[in-house]
């Protein structure tokens, strides 16, 4: 087994009276990827947005229990919250570069965590983009605007950004169900890349995304983790009856 990259316990979270996360225990390996899956409202993009504490930007959210990140609980009082924001990184649903050129939008990280030298940052540009396979496309143009690239192009340049700051974790939420087949694709295969030097948790609608490009699956219902397995038995054969249920389309 793999180093933990993430272990999380009794996590309970509440968005004023309501609860949106029951007893969450979950340990996820380094170097994977974890799909989370389950009907819309399930809390899945709740229990996501809890791995960096993005959470902490809604209004009346309580959050209790804890989440291990290389042995600190990331709820502590004294955790940096950009630090650990660096470490785990997050793109979203839709592409949302920023209103600058390519290459800004990739330098824009380090420049926040203080990387002024041009040649550096040629470099980490550089390389982020490789890293998120976009770079060929993109080497010659990186003034350009990045709102001019196509919606796939945008969600990898995203994903450039996203390991820009080098984080250890990336953290998806859908972001693929804005994408066309051939973009969902690219990024599939880029997951699968990916893994070999991050941990990845990724939200997704599509259980032929999960069942293709995860390690382990979590199936969310109102709020409860009813089952966590690797990804081929929790789809071949579930243990509960509801996770059945849900895989093979009785709702949801
Ligand atoms: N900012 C918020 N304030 C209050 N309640 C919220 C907030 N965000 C989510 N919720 C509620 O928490 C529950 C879980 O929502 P969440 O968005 O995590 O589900 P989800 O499984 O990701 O759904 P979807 O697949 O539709 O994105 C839902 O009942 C939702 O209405």
């Amino acid at each position: 087994m793999n180093q933990l990259a993430i272990s999380v316990q009794d996590l309970n979270l509440y968005y004023g009276d309501k609860q949106a996360l029951r007893k969450i225990n979950m340990e996820i390996e380094e170097k994977s990827v974890t799909a989370l899956i389950g009907p819309s409202g399930c809390g899945k993009s709740t229990f996501l947005r809890t791995l960096n504490r993005m959470n902490d930007l809604i209004p009346g959210v309580r959050i209790d229990g804890e989440i291990m990140i290389h042995n600190q609980n990331i709820y502590d009082d004294e955790v940096d919250v950009e630090m650990l924001r660096k470490q785990v990184g997050m793109v979203f649903q839709a592409p949302n570069p920023f209103p600058k050129s390519i290459y800004d939008n990739v330098a824009y990280g380090p420049r926040i965590h203080g990387i002024k030298n041009k040649s550096r940052l040629d470099e980490i540009v550089e390389k982020s983009l490789r890293g998120a396979a976009l770079w060929d496309e993109v080497k010659d143009r990186l003034k350009d605007r990045a709102t001019g690239l196509s919606g796939g192009q945008q969600q990898r340049l995203c994903i450039a950004r996203a390991l820009a700051v080098e984080p250890e974790i990336l953290l998806m939420d859908e972001p693929t169900s804005a994408l066309d087949p051939i973009s969902t694709l690219k990024i599939e295969e880029l997951v699968q890349e990916l893994k070999k030097n991050y941990t990845i948790v990724i939200v997704t609608h599509n259980m032929q995304q999960a069942a293709r490009i995860s390690d382990k699956t979590a199936f969310f219902l109102n709020g409860d983790m009813i089952e966590y397995d690797n990804t081929d038995k929790l789809f071949s054969n579930p243990q509960n009856k509801q996770t059945e249920d849900y895989i093979t389309g009785r709702f949801g």
